[in-house]
């Protein structure tokens, strides 16, 4: 698309998300006056300075989520924020619609609500319920793994989840334990609708031609996606059942049961059902795990003909109330070791560094000469830290070329200097330096350009370029486990920890990156 000045962008934007009815399919949503829905959530004219806004919960492959509390109500939400000029860039309004149209129609305790939506200029936003304690995959990361009777009741609200999604007609294809959030008690919601994919008869108002069969196109993560979809078979139910299983074997053992160096690795072992249990997990475990990972995707239990029957009265989830599920006593979540380092301090200078315009000119200024204060710089730079899925993304088939595979790549502002005009970070990771006598904190930051960049992460100042090349021979990384990695070059070896076990990605990103720049 022709992007002209910001006017018509908005303009041109406005128009694409307008939503048509479809006759075909019976209206959940009520059609408006003059044929437009009218929506449950409604379209604010609020701007983002009605907000205060808090920490970063999250950033996704194409928007950034933040807890903001509205001055006038002191109501809190999690305001997901959508670059326009990247999401038409990145081909994804139809993600934004779908994402739109279906939240604003579900009606279930385990599925995260929308209460209102806004744009400006440059950017949308959706108001969402807030989920105060995290990702799944955090408190898996910080646990280490799970006991049995946590994974067991996270598991049973996701099946819960699951049945009602299923059973309005919508496979949600990108369960994962990034997108089941905890509320601030303890209970699982999912998130990120992006990826739905309703069914010939669902009762859900729907885009037109999303529910055309054949248009099986690749979504999801790759850990989580079944064998089928890579043969690109239609989507099914069965596609989140086996996601289920991947989720519970993570839980139970804090790693995916697929887990490869490389997208592509990844896929041959799924492709081969190269799975193997630790001995810990009880036969039960076991037992459910592998149903869920049958290849037949109407084999797993929840896809057969008794529906979820089968799926609740599984032994693992003997002892479970599922009439009052919710009602049920959370497990006690982890906590963030240094909660108080980065929590809630209201920073909503990041926001003016979306995209490369500058979007929101009536948040708080970033200092007097509008260069960020090098607290800001650091808060940023460390939030982006901490988010775990710049990379994971499965990126529609094309794996090979350069913007695609990289994933999403986020545009860190320029003004201090780390970057050049245009450079964009591929993978940034708070890392421990591990050196004979010390082991230092430092900022490790992978760019396109390539630049391999060290931080000091107090002080934010460069302690320079670890030195890149192209051939493997003079850079390449060595892993040890999934915290521990070393990068080596004819001069240096520097090791490293990552407490995130990123080390398998820190790989993969600079070698797709030399594999990039050799094409
Ligand atoms: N309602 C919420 N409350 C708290 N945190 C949230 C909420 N919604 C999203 N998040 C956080 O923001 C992250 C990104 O959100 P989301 O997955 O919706 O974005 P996306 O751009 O659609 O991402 P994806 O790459 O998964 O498609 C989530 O993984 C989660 O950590």
């Amino acid at each position: 698309m022709a992007v002209g000045g910001d006017d018509d962008m908005e303009r041109d934007f406005a128009s694409r998300l307008r939503l048509a009815p479809s006759p075909a399919s019976p209206a959940a949503a009520s059609t408006a006056a003059g044929g437009g829905i009218a929506f449950r959530a409604p379209q604010e004219q609020f701007t983002v300075g009605d907000f205060e806004l808090g920490k970063i919960y999250g950033v996704g492959s194409y928007s950034k989520v933040v807890r903001a509390r509205k001055k006038d109500t002191g109501n809190v939400y999690a305001l997901k924020i959508m670059d326009k000029k990247f999401i038409t860039k990145e081909n994804k309004i139809s993600y934004v619609k779908m994402e739109r149209i279906v939240l604003d129609q579900l009606d279930h305790p385990g599925v995260i609500r929308l209460f209102f939506t806004f744009q400006d200029t440059y950017s949308l936003y959706m108001a969402l319920e807030s989920c105060e304690g995290g990702e799944l995959f955090d408190q898996i990361v910080r646990k280490g793994r799970l006991p049995e009777d946590e994974a067991r009741f996270y598991a049973a609200e996701i099946v819960d989840i699951l049945e009602y999604l299923h059973s309005v007609g919508l496979i949600h294809r990108d369960v994962k334990p990034e997108n089941l959030l905890l509320t601030s008690d303890g209970h699982i919601k999912i998130a990120d609708f992006g990826s739905v994919k309703p069914t010939k008869d669902t009762p859900i108002k729907v885009l037109p031609n999303s529910t055309n069969e054949r248009a099986c196109t690749f979504v999801g993560t790759a850990a989580y996606v079944p064998p089928e979809v890579l043969n690109s078979a239609p989507a099914t139910f069965g596609n989140d059942l086996w996601a289920l299983g991947c989720t519970l074997y993570q839980m139970l053992s804090g790693s995916s049961p697929f887990k490869d160096a490389s997208e592509w690795l990844i896929f041959q072992r799924i492709i081969a059902r190269d799975l193997k249990f630790p001995e810990y997990f009880s036969d039960d475990a076991r037992d459910l795990i592998d149903k869920l990972l049958d290849v037949d995707p109407s084999k797993r239990p929840g896809a057969g003909p008794d529906g979820y029957v089968s799926l609740k009265r599984h032994p693992f989830f003997r002892g479970i109330d599922w009439k009052n599920i919710r009602k049920g006593r959370a497990p006690k979540p982890a906590m963030e070791a240094n909660a108080n380092e980065d929590e809630d301090s209201q920073d909503s200078s990041w926001l003016s560094h979306m995209g490369s315009a500058p979007v929101n000119q009536h948040v708080s200024p970033v200092g007097n000469n509008g260069a960020s204060s090098s607290s800001e710089v650091r808060s940023h730079i460390s939030r982006l830290a901490s988010i775990d899925s710049f990379d994971s993304r499965w990126r529609e088939k094309k794996l090979n070329k350069r913007g695609e595979m990289i994933g999403i790549v986020l545009k860190i502002f320029h003004e201090q200097d780390f970057l050049e005009p245009g450079e964009s970070v591929v993978l940034i990771s708070k890392l421990k330096k591990i050196n004979k006598l010390t082991n230092k904190k430092v900022q490790l930051i992978l760019t396109d350009k390539p630049q391999l960049i060290c931080v000091d992460p107090g002080k934010m100042v460069t302690k320079g370029n670890i030195m890149w090349s192209d051939d493997p021979s003079e850079l390449n990384v060595q892993v040890s486990n999934s915290s521990h990695f070393r990068i080596c070059t004819p001069k240096k070896v520097s090791a490293f920890e990552d407490a995130k076990q990123r080390a398998w990605q820190w790989k993969k990103a600079i070698e797709d990156l030399q594999r990039c720049q050799k094409n």
